[in-house]
């Protein structure tokens, strides 16, 4: 049975991770939140999760590392600055950053990754995703991450091909591009569509998560999966071996 400490714990996923935690094989180690102890918190579990702030992310990288143990990163809305503090501690312990751990969206972006290569870029890509009201960052994590997928498959930067945002005299779309759009309103804990549009037909592939709970059990599964791993940085397609 793994201790796993929750970063975040009183916000909703920190919450739902505590109910999975509660009810299954791995054991809550404890939690922290903003001013919380994380070092101390890190020194009594077998592995991190965090589901907080961009702000706290290198702080939280760092108390992983200082007490060599693996970490989980869920907190979305991260920067290239964030990214580059992950690749940093990925040297020293195991770290899975991921804007979506469930199981449904990894295969998603599986299937993405397969429909954009297949059928290239005379297909527009458009990643289409709806939220909750309090959601604070825009695209969602799992937008970026199925925007990845597509680029990957056509082997271009995603930075270089982002359209999103678009409003006014946007002119016409770039070849190549990939489209984001995001709606905010109600409960909604994650609609994702990806829309493959070619010549007179279109393709969506689209994920619908109903509540928190399949996030939480993919994140208490791969931060067990990490424990024992060596240093690097990995994704939940490495979890479920996709
Ligand atoms: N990867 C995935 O599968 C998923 C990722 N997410 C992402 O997880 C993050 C959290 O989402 P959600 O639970 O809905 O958000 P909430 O706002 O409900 O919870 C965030 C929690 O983090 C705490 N927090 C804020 N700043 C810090 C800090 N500096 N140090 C420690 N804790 C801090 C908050 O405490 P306080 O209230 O005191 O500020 C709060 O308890 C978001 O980035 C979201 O996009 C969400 C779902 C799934
Ligand atoms: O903030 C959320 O709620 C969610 N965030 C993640 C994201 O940004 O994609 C995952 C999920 O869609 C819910």
């Amino acid at each position: 049975m793994a201790k796993i400490g929750i970063i975040g714990s009183q916000g909703h996923m920190g919450q739902a991770i505590a109910a999975v935690l509660g009810a299954g094989e791995h054991e809550c180690a404890g939690g922290a939140d903003k001013d919380g102890d994380v070092p101390a918190l890190a020194n009594r579990s077998d592995a991190l999760v965090d589901f907080s702030s961009p702000a706290a992310l290198q702080a939280n990288l760092d108390a992983a590392s200082a007490a060599g143990i693996p970490i989980l990163i869920g907190t979305t809305g991260l920067a290239d600055e964030h990214h580059a503090a992950i690749e940093a501690a990925a040297k020293h312990i195991p770290v899975l950053q991921t804007g979506n751990t469930s199981l449904g969206v990894t295969l998603l972006a599986h299937l993405v990754h397969e429909a954009a290569a297949r059928l290239g870029d005379d297909w527009d890509v458009e990643v289409l995703e709806m939220h909750h009201r309090m959601k604070v960052d825009a695209p969602s994590g799992t937008a970026l991450l199925l925007g990845e997928a597509a680029a990957d498959a056509r082997g271009i930067a995603l930075s270089d091909q982002t359209e999103s945002g678009r409003d006014g005299h946007t002119g016409a779309r770039a070849k190549g591009a990939i489209g984001f759009a995001a709606l905010r309103g109600g409960t909604v804990a994650g609609e994702h569509s990806v829309i493959l549009a070619g010549e007179e037909e279109r393709i969506t592939l689209s994920h619908s998560a109903e509540n928190r709970s399949i996030f939480a059990r993919g994140a208490v599964r791969g931060a067990a999966w990490l424990i024992g791993r060596e240093a690097g940085r990995y994704t939940m397609k490495d979890v479920l071996d996709l």
